[in-house]
């Protein structure tokens, strides 16, 4: 009776059938495949126009993709607070998944490292690596069919401890180690959050997820540990230096490590190791899978539209005439935003293929959600993937892929919430701006230097049930050289 009182706030709102006492929806998900799980998901959200409730177990999830209602969520602040769900994550006093009373003031301190002023490094980093993609895709026999997640994934890594940590990760003593155990805290929480089964503690310790989980964390976070004491001692004896040099000091490096020690003492509030360690693990796991996906779906997109693909290298090679076209140096933020149509084309990726498909919220104080009073302490899965596909803002054409949505013209007029693939509010994707410019430059140098096909048809696309979205299937594409 307690359960029916506590939650009958929400007694008006549709919900999703069929529920069973303590298992509530469970069954909905049970025995199906990955692919299975994230089409009963869409078909959740939708089975009502703007919130259906969902029982995970004894548990209300408030579902939603409704740009209204999404817009009170997102900008309520009371409604900042990250559910259980992002427990999982592990580096619990990092940006992704901090509670609130930790993440307010953080994100603070930590905003400037993002700025846009940071930029320009970000993209000569960022550069380097995609042209090391570029090296290892020309070794393969050309006209090979090759999985391009595999080879996405191993730069984003590249560039992810580049800009994070300042190394050169393939250059790393005990490197195979050190990626495969990065690898287990990005991948190995994102599989328990979207197991229902795997939830409970003490059925997640009797899994072999438990020790994998527990031995990569400390092999990445003994391997960090050592780094940010010696980039400590090293950025203390060049401080003295830097005062006095003005060159010095404007090429002091943008590396996400060097700018938290940079905050610590600019604001005399120290980081924490722990701290840092910390977000450098929520930046490294915010950073890696969304982007190595979006430049994979985007691979899929090339093959499947050649107009679309020439007319992105006729704007590259013309706004980027150089006669080393692979040259690193000639890609600067600014020649980056003079590629309009490279710009519509990733924002499409992005709107029919977020790497961050879900996102949820819990609201720490009493907040009024479409007409109801909602008390705190309740859970919102908002769906940016079904927001992004809704016939009533993106047409009837709303799963086709057209970059042209996003010319001023179409867009004029537009819902400010229709579009959110990094979320939007005090707590949208920190990283932003390097998540567009990363996935550019990646595409800038793949487009120059190969044409993509694929046997795939988009009509048999699908996805995996996961926190991030990934296909059902490999992304298989056929690249073939230009030169
Ligand atoms: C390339 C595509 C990217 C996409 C689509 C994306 C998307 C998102 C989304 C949707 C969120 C909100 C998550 C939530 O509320 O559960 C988020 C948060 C976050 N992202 Fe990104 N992201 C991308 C790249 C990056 C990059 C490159 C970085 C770092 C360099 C980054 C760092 C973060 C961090 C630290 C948060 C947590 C922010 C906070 O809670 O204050 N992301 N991202």
């Amino acid at each position: 009776r307690n359960h029916r009182r506590k939650y009958s706030f929400a007694k008006l709102w549709p919900e999703m059938e069929p529920v069973y006492p303590l298992i509530g929806n469970g069954t909905i998900m049970l025995g199906k495949s990955d692919p299975d799980r994230f089409d009963m998901l869409l078909e959740v959200f939708s089975r009502s126009d703007r919130l259906i409730k969902l029982w995970a177990g004894p548990k209300l999830v408030l579902c939603t993709s409704h740009p209204d209602l999404i817009r009170q969520l997102l900008n309520n602040e009371h409604c900042l607070e990250k559910p259980f769900l992002y427990d999982f994550v592990g580096y619990y006093r990092g940006l992704f998944a901090a509670k609130y009373h930790l993440w307010h003031g953080l994100r603070k301190r930590i905003n400037p490292a993002f700025g846009f002023r940071t930029l320009p490094q970000y993209t000569r980093i960022y550069a380097k690596c995609a042209q090391r993609m570029v090296q290892s895709l020309a070794e393969c026999p050309n006209g090979a069919t090759v999985n391009i997640l595999d080879y996405a994934a191993v730069c984003t890594l590249d560039m992810s401890c580049a800009a994070t940590l300042g190394i050169d990760v393939y250059e790393t003593e005990g490197k195979d180690e050190i990626i495969r155990c990065l690898d287990a805290t990005f991948d190995i929480p994102a599989k328990r959050m979207s197991n229902i089964f795997l939830h409970p503690d003490f059925v997640y310790r009797l899994t072999k997820y438990h020790a994998e989980e527990k031995q990569a964390r400390k092999t990445v976070c003994d391997f960090f540990i050592k780094l940010i004491l010696k980039k400590r001692a090293e950025f203390l004896s060049q401080r003295s230096e830097m005062k006095e040099n003005r060159a010095a000091e404007e090429n002091k490096s943008a590396t996400f490590i060097d700018q938290l020690l940079d905050l610590e003492t600019s604001s005399g509030d120290e980081f924490s190791q722990a701290e840092i360690n910390d977000n450098i693990g929520a930046v490294m796991s915010g950073a890696n899978d969304t982007g190595s996906l979006l430049v994979s779906h985007a691979c899929l997109f090339l093959a499947f539209h050649k107009d679309i693909q020439d007319k992105l290298y006729q704007e590259i090679v013309s706004a980027l005439p150089s006669t080393n076209s692979n040259d690193p140096d000639i890609i600067s933020p600014e020649s980056i935003a003079e590629l309009t149509y490279l710009d519509r084309f990733v924002k499409e990726c992005l709107r029919l293929t977020p790497s961050g498909p879900l996102i949820a919220r819990e609201n720490m104080a009493e907040i009024t959600v479409d007409g109801v009073r909602v008390p705190p302490g309740n859970v919102f899965l908002i769906g940016l993937y079904p927001l992004h596909r809704r016939k009533d803002i993106w047409g009837s054409d709303a799963d086709q892929f057209d970059p042209d949505r996003f010319t001023d013209e179409r867009s004029a007029g537009r819902h400010p919430y229709a579009y959110l693939p990094f979320s939007a509010g005090r707590r949208n994707c920190i990283g932003w701006r390097q998540g567009m410019i990363l996935t550019k430059i990646i595409l800038i140098y793949l487009i120059r230097n190969f044409h993509f096909n694929t046997k795939i048809k988009p009509e048999e696309l699908r996805y995996k049930f996961d926190m991030t979205l990934k296909l059902a299937f490999p992304h298989h594409v056929q690249v073939t050289k230009r030169f």
